[in-house]
């Protein structure tokens, strides 16, 4: 079963993914993230840092997916693991629309036709949402931040995750991510041992 995390930086993706790894303990889960699971996740953050054009910034988010999906993500889940990503390819409907907005005409359309064929569709995708101004006081001022954490660009992403979730609710849990940090660990802890058990009492496709 694969299970993402999606959010606005400052949604407490982090903070919830630490938790889960101590509550999940007992199932064994493998966990992972993106950009960064594979080396190519390192040239991804090196062209954010470098502001290189979006296009290529994109594709490079997209090969670092298509490397993950490769080395960890099929294998873990051939091996029947309950897998669980800190971001997956949502993160690039809902931020690189926003990036590519003037480079491209219609990105999300040219994003989803470079996924498709390969990439794996999450099982499970919850995704914390809370007012912008709320995750940006979160940031910490002393670390190095990426571009797209500015509030302008966060309000559009967000937009865009919504969006996503509406228009594929079997798969999205919206969470409130104001919620205490043990309220927001625990509920999605509970979701994901419901999905588990049921996943496993259905004769596999
Ligand atoms: N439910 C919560 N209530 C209050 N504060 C929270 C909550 N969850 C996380 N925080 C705090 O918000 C800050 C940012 O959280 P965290 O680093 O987990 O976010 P993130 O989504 O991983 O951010 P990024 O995408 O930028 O790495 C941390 O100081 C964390 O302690
Ligand atoms: C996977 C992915 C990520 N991003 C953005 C979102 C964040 O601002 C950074 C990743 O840093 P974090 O430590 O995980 O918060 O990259 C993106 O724009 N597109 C993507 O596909």
């Amino acid at each position: 079963m694969l299970v993402t995390i999606e959010g606005i930086d400052g949604s407490g993706k982090s903070t919830l993914l630490a938790r889960l790894r101590e509550l999940l303990a007992d199932l064994d889960p493998v966990f992972t993230r993106e950009p960064g699971a594979t080396w190519v996740g390192e040239s991804v953050r090196r062209a954010v840092a470098e502001r290189m054009d979006p296009i290529t910034e994109a594709l490079l988010f997209c090969a670092d997916h298509a490397a993950h999906i490769d080395t960890l993500i099929r294998p873990a889940l051939d091996e029947g693991r309950l897998v669980i990503s800190d971001r997956y390819s949502d993160s690039r409907f809902a931020y690189q629309p926003v990036v590519l907005d003037g480079i491209l005409p219609d990105p999300l359309p040219w994003l989803r036709a470079i996924h498709d064929g390969w990439s794996v569709r999450p099982d499970r995708t919850f995704l914390l949402v809370l007012p912008v101004e709320d995750a940006v006081s979160r940031l910490d001022p002393k670390k190095q931040r990426e571009y797209f954490e500015n509030a302008g660009i966060l309000a559009r992403v967000q937009e865009n995750y919504l969006t996503l979730a509406a228009a594929d609710p079997t798969r999205f849990v919206v969470v409130d991510a104001l919620l205490e940090k043990e309220e927001v660990a625990g509920f999605i802890a509970d979701e994901i041992r419901t999905g588990v058990r049921s996943s496993r009492s259905r004769p596999r496709a």
